[in-house]
């Protein structure tokens, strides 16, 4: 598995915070900010529970590509990114158990 297809979305995404809203949809998602971001993860979230039900084992890894996508654009909104997120899962594959939840409030 390679990060890098994760790393180049990660930039094309946190460029997009200087863009006209207009000129993409990434940039006018971050316009319409937190609810707007947030309503289009939980979306995907029920389209990925639909596709894992239907049995088509494509049409899951499509909702699960436009899940991933938009939690990278909530975490970019955030401040955050993809690396963050394999820093925590690395984190966790040297932790048995995973009781701890570092850095969580
Ligand atoms: N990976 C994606 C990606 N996955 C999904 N989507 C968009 O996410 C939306 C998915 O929402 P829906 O399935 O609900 O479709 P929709 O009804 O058109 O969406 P809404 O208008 O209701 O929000 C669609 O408009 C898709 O085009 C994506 N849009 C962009 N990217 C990546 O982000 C990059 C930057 O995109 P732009 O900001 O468009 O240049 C692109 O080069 C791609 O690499």
């Amino acid at each position: 598995m390679s990060n890098d297809t994760l790393q180049r979305l990660s930039g094309t995404i946190e460029a997009r915070k200087n863009a006209a809203p207009e000129s993409s949809y990434v940039a006018k998602l971050f316009s319409k900010g937190d609810d707007a971001i947030l309503k289009k993860v939980i979306e995907e979230a029920g389209e990925v529970l639909l596709a894992a039900k239907d049995g088509d084992r494509q049409h899951l890894v499509y909702e699960v590509a436009d899940l991933w996508f938009h939690s990278m654009v909530l975490l970019a909104h955030k401040g955050l990114s993809a690396d963050d997120v394999l820093q925590e899962l690395a984190r966790r594959e040297g932790v048995s158990g995973i009781t701890e939840k570092a850095g969580r409030k």
